[in-house]
C-alpha cells in the first residue's frame, strides 16, 4: 500500500518588479488580512521600505507596530514574539536582509500568524523558504518555520542596496552546485531523504544565474530582477524538500562556522561561495567544477579568496577542519578533514 504523503507550503503571492512597495497594502487586502501588522526589520531598511510602507496603512487609519532586531538568535525571536503579543498584532512583515527575514517567518510560526516577506537586498535564498538559520552555542540550526503568505521584492529598492549584498545573493545560489552534490553523497552513502524535482530546481538556478552572469552588474534594476528571480527558485527548492539541503552543504557548514570564529567579517552569501570552491575540489580535484564555480563567482565580483573575505589563512583552515561539527548533517566533509588535506585543498584551489 502507498502511504506516503508530503504537505508543500509556498507564497501565494510573489510580487517582484519596480515600485511594488506601493503595492503593500493591496496585497494584504488580496490575502484578506486583517488588523495591527507588527514589521520586523532593521535599522537601513527601516528608513528605505519600512517606513514607507508603514505610511501606506497610516492613510487607512492603521499604526503598525515596528521592532528593530540586529543578529538572527533565538532572543531575538522571542522578542518579536513578546511585541507582537504586547502590541496586539494579527500577522507580522519581515522587512530587510536574510536576518530580518528569518526572525518574522520564525517569530510568525511560534505565534500562528501570517507573515510577508519583504526583502530590501537580494543578498540570500532565504526569501520565500520556510527555513530559519539560526546559531545557538557551538551549533547553528535549521529550523522549520512559517513560509511567507506573500513576497513584495521591489526592484528599484533591490538595485540600489550596495553592490555586495548582491553578489552576496549570487553566491548564495552558485553554492546550490555543492549542495546537491553533498545532498546526493549523502542520500547515496546515508540513505537520506532526497528530492530529484527539488535538487534538479537548485542545480537549474544556479545554471540560469551563471548563463546570465554577464548581465549582472551594479545598479541595473534588470540585474535585480535576474538575482531576485533566482533566490525565490533556489527558495522554493527548499519548500518543496521540507529541507535546506538543495541549497546548504558543506559549503554552509564552513560559512556558519566562520560566523562563530570571525562574527561579521564577511557576509553568508561571499562566504557559502568560497566555500563551494573548496568543497567543490573535494568533491573532484580536476579542473572543471571547481574552477567553473571560482570563475562564474570571480564574473559577478564575488569573493574567491581568503584575503577577499577578510578572513585569514588560520581561521579559514580551522573552520574547514571543525567545521563537520556543527549540525548532523552527512556531506563531502564526512566525520572531518585532517588539517593536512584541509591547507592541500585551500591552497590548490587559491582560496589562501
Ligand atoms: N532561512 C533561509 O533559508 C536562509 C537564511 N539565510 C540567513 O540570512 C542571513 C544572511 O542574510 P544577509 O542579508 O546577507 O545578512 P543581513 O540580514 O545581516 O543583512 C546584511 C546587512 O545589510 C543591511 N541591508 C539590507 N538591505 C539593505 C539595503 N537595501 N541597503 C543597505 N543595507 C541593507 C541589513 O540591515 C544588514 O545590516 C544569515 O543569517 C543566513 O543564515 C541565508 C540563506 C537562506
Ligand atoms: O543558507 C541557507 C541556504 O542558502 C540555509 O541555511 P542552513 O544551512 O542554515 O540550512
Ligand atoms: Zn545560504
Amino acid at each position: 500500500m502507498f502511504e506516503k504523503s508530503t504537505w508543500i507550503r509556498l507564497p501565494r503571492n510573489v510580487v517582484v518588479g519596480h515600485g511594488v512597495l506601493e503595492r503593500t497594502v493591496d496585497v494584504i487586502d488580496d490575502l484578506h488580512l486583517q488588523g495591527r501588522p507588527l514589521f520586523v526589520t532593521s535599522p537601513t531598511p527601516r528608513r528605505l521600505a519600512a517606513d514607507p510602507i508603514a505610511a501606506q496603512f497610516e492613510e487607512r487609519g492603521i499604526d503598525p507596530a515596528m521592532v528593530t532586531v540586529e543578529t538572527a538568535s533565538f532572543d531575538a525571536v522571542e522578542t518579536v514574539i513578546e511585541t507582537a503579543d504586547a502590541e496586539e498584532a494579527s500577522y507580522l512583515v519581515g522587512i530587510g536582509g536574510g536576518k530580518a527575514i528569518d526572525i518574522a517567518k520564525m517569530a510568525s510560526d511560534h505565534l500562528d500568524m501570517g507573515f510577508l516577506s519583504v526583502p530590501t537586498a537580494a543578498s540570500h535564498d532565504g526569501i520565500v523558504s520556510n527555513r530559519g538559520s539560526v546559531p545557538e552555542g557551538d551549533t547553528r540550526h535549521s529550523v522549520a518555520a512559517e513560509p511567507p503568505l506573500a513576497v513584495i521584492a521591489d526592484t528599484e529598492i533591490l538595485a540600489e542596496a550596495p553592490w555586495e549584498l548582491t553578489t552576496a545573493g549570487c553566491a548564495d545560489i552558485i553554492s546550490n552546485y555543492t549542495a546537491v552534490m553533498d545532498w546526493r553523497l549523502a542520500h547515496r552513502l546515508k540513505n537520506v531523504e532526497y528530492s530529484e524535482y527539488s535538487a534538479a530546481l537548485a542545480e537549474m538556478t544556479a545554471e540560469i544565474l551563471v548563463d546570465n552572469a554577464a548581465m549582472i552588474r551594479p545598479g541595473l534594476e534588470e540585474s535585480a530582477w535576474i538575482v531576485t528571480k533566482a533566490l525565490m527558485s533556489s527558495g522554493v527548492a527548499m519548500s518543496i524538500a521540507s529541507s535546506s539541503r538543495p541549497a546548504s552543504g558543506a559549503e554552509h557548514l564552513f560559512s556558519h562556522q566562520l560566523d562563530r570564529l570571525a562574527p561579521d567579517a564577511a557576509l553568508h552569501g561571499h562566504q557559502v561561495g568560497v566555500g563551494s570552491i573548496m568543497t567543490a575540489y573535494l568533491h573532484d580535484g580536476d579542473p572543471g567544477v571547481w574552477t567553473d564555480i571560482r570563475d562564474a563567482l570571480a564574473s559577478i565580483d564575488a569573493p574567491t579568496t581568503a584575503d577577499e573575505l577578510g578572513i585569514d589563512a588560520d581561521t579559514v583552515l580551522e573552520a574547514l577542519t571543525t567545521c563537520h561539527e556543527i549540525r548532523d548533517r552527512y556531506t563531502i566533509l564526512g566525520d572531518g578533514i585532517d588539517e593536512q588535506a584541509a591547507r592541500e585543498v585551500a591552497t590548490r584551489t587559491g582560496v589562501i
